[in-house]
């Protein structure tokens, strides 16, 4: 029963002696709260909650109130302060305790920092670094702050949900408090065998309970619908801020340029920081974000109300334990961190190592076909094996390094019961105290040392949620680099100024992605760019680098795409021709020159492996659009991007002549048991039912749906026998002229003024589909030539579509 456990709970605090620096912590997190923000109510909450304390106190007035109170609770705990002295030696946790569970955490001091020190190796860390020195906890507590802070700013909810907590936690630390008079009474009765006291005091007790209980559970309902609220608020934000301008590809292009991956490393490079495991930052990490410090929050704010009534209980007791208390506090706030100070990079590779591990097993599954046909199962399961090691290396270091902590706090814990009576007894052995008042001290003594006791108490869970804060703003600062519409100013969880940057207005927009010197300037504007000419695309001395920035794979190239122009890259195995086309997208930008183009909405990249997302058979030809965005089908805050709209209203019909133009048509039939629209409806994964040949005809009927101006094909029919090849293009090559000559009259309408594309391929074929044939030949050595004339498009594979 709720009351009943808080009146246990309550007492065991008593029994819960560790000591801390909670004054630290609790008084600058206070201080950052009250003076960082206008959280005025806040204060007045606590401070009328306060006042109202010491009201009741005051009117309990016997012999002092608040000795009074100092006497009632001192008996309990003396009890159960004897009581412990027969138990093991161990922590003794009260139920409110932070728990992280078994949620690792962890931020590795290579990654801390993010200042471009290329400090690799994880174990060089375990150094002065590690301490938590006092700049480096407001440091902390900063970080901590600009992460937390924006949801209360910008969530409505999130505010209401937060002050209806705060509400019902005073509610219900006001109703511990009534039990705990309440509780006094009783036994007092008891103990004066007063009957009719007694049966009073019964029926206070249960009318507390019919208020108090739903209290206590609707304030934890409260503290858990926040909770849910906060982390849906933060995991979305995070999300958003991660598919912003390509930040993912970014980071991952970083990460992998960097070889860490096989290595298992982490750190910088280049001035970038690498982020490992970016999946677990926005799970993990943010759940235990906004789990812990909701907890932390609420236990700091129990405890400074309970930490000024009791120090006030004790100073008025005995002054010189005051003096006692602070310093046995620091004494073991210092020797713990020093003690426990490995803890962090140790938590911060125990979540490492576990995401390498399951990252692995990942990537099995996802390439199960491709092993199995190797038999490459001894190979997996080496690596496998080695990933495991680490785990378990990693969890065995900090079982020994937990274990020492453990013997000091053990050793500490014991102590508590001796060290006020020790203080006081030279008192008592004079005569001049009785021995209630040594039971009242030793109560009121260990009550404050629970309050300041966070260190000690939970060091293990302190060091892993600070690794974790560093983690998710090492993450947090990574993805604001890695976005060239952000800037360093910009606060951790802002959202860009443009949301997916895309220029709609005819000035170009400039992305420079890259952290580095040298970058190459992509320069996107609303086509035509040139009057009367009608460029499409304009390369200038480009020079493009790998994004390790160790090879140079085209140099001085200079290109003008005109619309109805299409494009052919050819050159040898390795020469750069899908990294040319990267470079026009925008994700590698390595090098230096500037490519000039059409708007992202404008074109549309075929890669040689289509991607199918989840979804229907439908949901594939529309990608990347969709047919509606509803802003109630995405969580509180979250900025809808209108840029993948469809641009036209497509009927199911519609949809099945697309299919059929891409020779697709019996496939709706075939996974709709006869009836195409339920082939259309049809949710599977499709990646892995689709052979890669009928992937790359529906990724050329994404290009009808979604009307690019650009097409820009990466071996996109590699997969295709010739005569399906011809197909696709002759799709391509009509479309490209049906509407300069037409408009829009067709069923599906197509692009309105043409399309054009640059294709990437090895097959002669490809040279008959083809305008201009760009050669690279590595470096600054290539040659644009126009495709001679005798390479005509054989009728008979394009008679059906024109
Ligand atoms: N992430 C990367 N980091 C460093 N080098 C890379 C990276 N990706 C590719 N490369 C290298 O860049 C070079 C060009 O690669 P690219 O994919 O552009 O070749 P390609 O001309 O398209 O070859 P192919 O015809 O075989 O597809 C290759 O030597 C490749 O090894």
């Amino acid at each position: 029963m709720e009351m009943g456990a808080e009146l246990v709970s309550a007492t065991q605090h008593h029994v819960d002696y560790r000591c801390h620096i909670k004054y630290a912590i609790t008084s600058l997190l206070l201080l950052l709260i009250t003076t960082k923000t206008k959280m005025n109510l806040l204060r007045v909450v606590v401070f009328a909650y306060q006042l109202l304390l010491a009201t009741a106190w005051g009117s309990n007035n016997v012999g002092g109130g608040i000795a009074g109170v100092a006497s009632s609770t001192s008996g309990r705990r003396h009890y159960v302060a004897a009581a412990k002295f027969a138990l093991p030696p161990h922590y003794q946790r009260s139920q409110n305790k932070f728990q992280l569970n078994s949620v690792p955490n962890g931020g590795g001091e290579n990654e801390l920092n993010g200042d471009g020190k290329d400090d690799d190796n994880i174990s060089n860390t375990n150094n002065e670094e590690n301490n938590m020195t006092l700049e480096k906890a407001s440091e902390l507590i900063g970080t901590f702050w600009s992460m937390a802070y924006p949801y209360y700013k910008e969530s409505q909810p999130g505010r209401r949900l937060f002050y209806g907590m705060i509400v019902l936690l005073i509610m219900n630390s006001s109703v511990s408090v009534a039990f705990s008079y309440i509780s006094k009474d009783f036994w007092n009765a008891l103990s004066t065998k007063d009957t009719v006291e007694f049966y009073n005091m019964m029926t206070k007790f249960g009318a507390a309970l019919v208020v108090g209980a739903p209290v206590a559970v609707l304030y934890r309902f409260q503290r858990e619908q926040l909770a849910v609220h906060w982390r849906e608020w933060m995991t979305d934000r995070t999300l958003q801020l991660y598919n912003s301008n390509r930040v993912y590809y970014a980071l991952e292009r970083d990460f992998f340029a960097s070889g860490k991956e096989s290595e298992g490393e982490n750190g910088s490079k280049g001035g970038a920081t690498l982020i490992d495991n970016p999946d677990q930052r926005i799970t993990e990490d943010v759940r235990t974000f906004t789990a812990f410090s909701l907890q932390l929050f609420i236990e700091l704010a129990r405890s400074m109300i309970d930490l000024v009534s009791f120090s006030f209980i004790l100073y008025s007791i005995q002054p010189q334990l005051f003096a006692t208390i602070i310093g046995y506090a620091a004494f073991g706030t210092v020797t713990t961190s020093l003690l426990g100070r490995s803890l962090l990079p140790l938590n911060f590779l125990k979540l490492r190592t576990e995401a390498d591990l399951r990252y692995l097993l990942v990537r099995i599954r996802e390439n199960a076909e491709s092993i199995a046909f190797y038999g490459g199962e001894d190979v997996e399961g080496k690596e496998v094996s080695t990933r495991l090691r680490k785990v378990v290396d990693n969890k065995r270091e900090i079982n020994v390094k937990q274990r020492n902590l453990e013997l000091f706090t053990t050793c500490y814990n014991y102590f508590v019961q001796i060290v006020p009576v020790a203080v006081v007894a030279p008192q008592y052995f004079a005569g001049s105290i009785q021995l209630g008042v040594i039971s009242q001290s030793v109560g009121a003594f260990n009550h404050i040392l629970n309050d300041l006791s966070v260190i000690v108490n939970d060091f293990e869970q302190l060091s892993s949620f600070s690794a974790g804060i560093e983690r998710l703003s090492t993450f947090l600062t990574a993805m604001r680099d890695a976005d060239p519409s952000r800037s360093s100013e910009d606060t951790l969880l802002a959202l860009p100024a443009e949301f997916n940057a895309t220029s709609i207005d005819d000035e170009p927009v400039k992305e420079e992605a890259e952290i580095s010197n040298e970058s190459i300037q992509l320069n996107l504007q609303k086509m035509p760019f040139t009057n009367g000419d009608n460029v499409l695309m304009q390369i200038n001395q480009l020079r493009l680098n790998t994004p390790d920035r160790n090879r140079v794979l085209i140099d001085n190239l200079d290109l003008t795409i005109r619309e109805g122009q299409h494009l052919l890259i050819v050159g040898s195995s390795g020469c750069g021709k899908s990294s040319l086309l990267r470079a026009i997208a925008g994700l590698w930008t390595a090098g230096s020159g500037s490519i000039t183009r059409v708007t992202d909405d404008e074109v549309y990249f075929l890669p040689q492996r289509p991607y199918c997302a989840l979804g229907s058979l439908k949901d594939q030809l529309l990608y990347p659009s969709t047919e509606s965005l509803n802003a109630d089908d995405y969580p509180d805050g979250h900025r809808l991007s209108r840029s993948h709209l469809l641009r036209q209203s497509l009927t199911d019909q519609d949809l099945l002549d697309v299919l059929d133009m891409v020779d697709l048509h019996e496939l709706p039939y075939r996974f709709g048991d006869g009836d195409p629209i339920k082939g259309l409806n049809e949710v599977l994964d499709w990646g892995n039912t689709l052979s890669l040949g009928e992937q790359q005809r529906l990724a050329f009927g994404r290009l009808v749906v979604n009307k690019p101006r650009l097409v820009i094909c990466d071996e996109a029919t590699s997969a295709l026998d010739v005569a399906s090849e011809a197909k696709m293009y002759s799709l391509l090559r009509n479309m490209a002229q049906k509407d300069l000559k037409r408009g829009e009259d067709n069923k599906v309408a197509l692009s309105p003024s043409g399309l054009t594309f640059i294709s990437v391929g090895h097959r002669p074929s490809l040279l008959a589909y083809h305008d201009i044939k760009l050669r690279l030949n590595g470096g600054a050595d290539y040659d644009v030539t126009q495709i001679e004339k005798q390479s005509v498009l054989p009728q008979s594979l394009t008679s059906n579509f024109m």
